[in-house]
């Protein structure tokens, strides 16, 4: 982990993940808008610009390579869940657990899914399935974009009107765990611009870094870059089983 005086003096984080919980949404989801500065968002798309090989593709190398690991994955781990963490390792069942992937089996995230989203692209909705623990964190770059939560109807299916969207801002995180993860589907549709943004329709609105550049409710998208950063127990098989369900509209 990264001594706290590595932190770039452009990026305030919580003193906690509860301190930035996506109150409206079930247990739970956390925005941090400030997540990176601009120049390691720059650092990281001149990575993923050149070359096409990392597009849309599962990093699953291990140790991650340095430009995935540093600066986001000290940082994640360097947030407690909660301010009452008191650093007596392994957490007590009330969220005390010194960070995110305190217990997952690998204690980080071991994989990095790179997808990229120009103007009209998105992706259908689905659950993200059983191969993960059940902790997402993913990092925008480039541009904004609203993820939308779906839940099934009683009869299986898909209630195509979200239940919820979440604005992502370039430089942010947006971390979702438990039910939101397990019960839930969530999308990205394939619009040109995202409409009808406010306080009453976006769940993270209060947590966005500027919300005033949204107020006539209007996002038009640019292509938005995002990491998806998980802990997988089985990596090497995983990248066989991902095409059908990672099909983009
Ligand atoms: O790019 C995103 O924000 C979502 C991607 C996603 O849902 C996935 O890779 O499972
Ligand atoms: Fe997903």
């Amino acid at each position: 982990m990264d001594p706290p005086d590595s932190l770039p003096s452009q990026i305030k984080l919580p003193s906690s993940l509860e301190a930035v919980r996506i109150a409206s949404l079930p247990r739970a989801a956390y925005y941090i808008a400030d997540f990176i500065t601009e120049e390691e968002e720059e650092a990281i798309l001149h990575k993923t610009w050149p070359s096409d090989l990392v597009k849309d593709t599962l990093v699953d190398a291990r140790p991650l390579p340095d430009w995935l690991e540093k600066p986001v994955v000290s940082r994640l781990l360097s947030i407690p869940i909660s301010d009452a963490a008191d650093g007596h390792g392994g957490g007590d069942g009330d969220g005390h657990e010194s960070h995110i992937f305190a217990r997952s089996p690998h204690g980080r995230p071991n994989h990095v899914l790179i997808n990229e989203y120009p103007p009209n692209t998105g992706i259908m909705p689905h659950k993200d399935g059983a191969a993960y623990y059940p902790v997402v964190c993913t990092v925008s770059l480039g541009s904004s974009l609203c993820l939308n939560v779906y839940k099934s109807k009683e009869d299986g299916a898909l209630d195509p009107a979200p239940v919820w969207r979440i604005l992502q801002e370039p430089r942010s995180l947006l971390i979702t765990t438990g039910d939101l993860y397990s019960e839930y589907l969530h999308g990205i549709e394939p619009i040109a611009a995202d409409v009808d943004l406010s306080e009453q329709t976006i769940a993270n609105w209060g947590l966005l870094r500027d919300p005033s550049s949204f107020e006539n409710g209007l996002n038009q998208r640019q292509t938005r870059t995002s990491l998806t950063y998980r802990d997988v127990l089985k990596v090497s098989k995983l990248g066989s089983k991902l095409g059908p369900l990672f099909k983009r509209v």
